[in-house]
């Protein structure tokens, strides 16, 4: 018979309902997740034995891909002082009793008691001294559980920790080794939030880690550490009243952005973009990016460039219409170098016609390569940057237009902190700004979280690569700004087509999102490497990944929700 609830059963009941437990796309502070955690975790363990069974599935879904089974295999855990140490040591623990056999090797002489003691009792040998060489009994180690330090960690790991870690490293990087690395939590050593290397890290295969992802899972240089990330639910609060460091966009939301002609588009309703690219030292530059944009969707693409580099266009691209006229987005700088004074001044004189001169919208654009360095003075003449510019600078661009601000910075300083520089340049210029890093950070001249965006396979590395990108991002600019057109040419509300609703700078970050995503899609897919793990794929020229974006989009598509419609970036932190 059913019992009533009393009222406080009924409001707590309501109020556990309301709170969610999981993030897996947005990265909140460590201060903001271990005070949200606090008033349910203080006086038990039992988050933590949660938190160790998560990682002792890894362990044994790891274990079981590299030897085929769990018991006789040898696991090799590194133990911190606090309760990350104690994640490790129960996960331990539980994989002994599995009939792996369990070392421990504590950085600290006071590691978490009870963990200790329940480690022990399961058969954990528990060594006392620093014993810095991944063979346990002189057998080598198949899996290191990484239990050092988590989110209450602060700068460089300590001498004996970094004592335990360092042959580990030595030994080569995940794939070269012969042991699998799970590291709990974060791998330690990291800038939980800033995703920083402060000292050595020990990079892991897998990482485990709790309610969201941390900003080190999301931000590099840390970010690659980690490995493949799988974010648990211990039933513990995701953090409010915090705004996330970096959030992962929703492909959903990416695919709903990129809708489908209907039967009455047309070229300009499709998106038509313009691309000042290429140059007579790099002509081959303007056909990356026009096989880019047409491959990545564009209804049109006309393109401004030198003779030899038009005539490369036409030969291979007959389509491309060879004069800059109506269009919704320019592409500038692809294959241009400051150094050539007539190009530059060409650009110039587009850059001057897309940049705001007041308050108003102005011509959205892709800022890349040789035109990146024209903006310091471009803004010195009063020229506006607004969110509809988008930069695309790799680190040793970042660093020289920050410093053409008036913002020094060297390439390695952005190199070790790239979202404080895509933050710091999006904040200076105005514009929205794609930095080129592992992953790619997207930062809106508004501040909130960055994007990260994996940058796809290494064999995107290769010349022209960017090229193909920016005509991909001239493509889905065009194609949103088009839409945004035909929805304000309709009586508000009346129609929702892909952006239209969004807040401009929402719109155009995630259009940036999802030709950031459509590359390295397209660069997997021309490498081999969409088979999946274990396929390192094979060497890609640009143009194939150009000729790959159609097929990315495609598959990208596939992931839209049946009748969705891109929300707002405040979304993507959802599940
Ligand atoms: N709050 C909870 O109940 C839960 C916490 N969880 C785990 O607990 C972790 C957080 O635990 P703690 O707050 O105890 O903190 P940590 O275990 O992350 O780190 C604190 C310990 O590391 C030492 N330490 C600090 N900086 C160091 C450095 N640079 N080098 C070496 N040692 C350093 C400190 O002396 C202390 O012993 C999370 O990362 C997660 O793994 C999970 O068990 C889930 C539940
Ligand atoms: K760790």
């Amino acid at each position: 018979m059913p019992t009533a609830m009393s009222d406080a059963r009924v409001l707590e009941a309501a109020e556990c309902a309301a709170t969610p437990t999981l993030a897996r796309r947005a990265a909140y502070p460590a201060r903001a997740i271990a005070r949200a955690e606090a008033p349910l975790t203080a006086g038990t363990d039992q988050y933590m034995r949660r938190a160790a069974r998560a990682v002792a599935g890894a362990c044994l879904a790891e274990l079981r891909e590299l030897r085929g089974s769990v018991a006789g295999s040898r696991v090799l855990v590194l133990v911190g002082g606090g309760r990350n140490g104690g994640d490790a040591l129960l996960a331990g623990a539980l994989l002994a009793r599995r009939g792996a056999r369990v070392e421990a090797r504590p950085a600290t002489d006071h590691p978490h008691g009870a963990a200790l003691s329940e480690a022990r009792a399961a058969g954990v040998a528990v060594a006392d001294a620093p014993a810095p060489s991944p063979v346990l009994g002189g057998a080598a180690a198949d899996l290191i559980i990484d239990g050092l330090t988590g989110i209450g960690a602060s700068g460089p790991l300590r001498p004996r920790a970094a004592a335990l870690i360092a042959p580990l490293i030595a030994a080569g990087a995940p794939g070269e080794r012969a042991f699998r690395v799970l590291a709990v939590d974060v791998p330690s050593g990291v800038g939980v939030d800033d995703g920083s290397l402060p000292g050595p890290v020990l990079a892991a295969d897998r990482t485990v880690t709790f309610t969201c992802p941390r900003g080190a899972h999301l931000l590099p240089p840390a970010a690659p550490l980690s490995g493949r990330v799988d974010v648990v639910d211990l039933g513990l609060p995701v953090p409010t009243g915090s705004e996330p460091l970096a959030s992962v966009p929703d492909p959903a939301l990416l695919a709903a952005l990129l809708r489908a002609p209907g039967a009455t588009d047309h070229k300009y309703t499709r998106g038509v973009v313009g691309l000042h690219a290429g140059s007579e030292a790099y002509p081959g530059a303007a056909v990356l990016a026009v096989s880019g944009a047409i491959r990545a969707g564009v209804g049109m693409a006309r393109i401004q460039a030198p003779r030899r580099a038009v005539d490369l266009v036409l030969a291979s691209r007959p389509e491309a219409v060879p004069a800059i006229g109506r269009c919704q987005a320019i592409v500038v700088g692809p294959g241009t170098h400051r150094a050539d004074q007539p190009r530059a001044e060409e650009l110039r004189g587009a850059l001057r016609a897309a940049l705001r001169r007041g308050s108003g919208e102005g011509q959205w654009a892709v800022i890349d390569a040789g035109a990146l360095p024209l903006l310091p003075d471009l803004l010195g003449e009063g020229l506006i940057c607004g969110p509809e510019h988008v930069l695309t600078p790799h680190a040793g661009e970042a660093a020289a237009l920050l410093s053409g601000l008036g913002l020094p910075a060297t390439r390695e300083e952005v190199e070790a902190a790239p979202a404080s520089a895509a933050r710091g340049l999006a904040g200076a210029t105005g514009a929205t700004v794609i930095l080129k890093a592992v992953p790619a950070l997207i930062a809106r001249p508004g501040g909130g979280p960055v994007l990260s965006l994996d940058a796809g396979p290494g064999w995107l590395a290769t010349a022209g690569s960017g090229d193909v990108l920016a005509g991909a991002l001239g493509a889905v600019l065009a194609a949103v700004r088009a839409d945004r057109e035909r929805a304000e040419g309709h009586q508000r509300g009346e129609l929702s087509i892909g952006a239209a609703g969004l807040l401009l700078e929402d719109a155009v970050a995630l259009a940036a999102a999802a030709s950031v995503r459509l590359h390295a899609d397209a660069g997997r897919l021309a490498s081999g490497q969409a088979l999946g793990r274990g396929h390192e794929g094979r060497p890609i020229a640009a143009l194939d990944v150009a000729d790959h974006l159609s097929c990315a989009r495609q598959r990208l598509r596939a992931q839209a929700l049946p009748h969705d419609q891109p929300a707002s970036l405040a979304e993507t932190g959802r599940n």
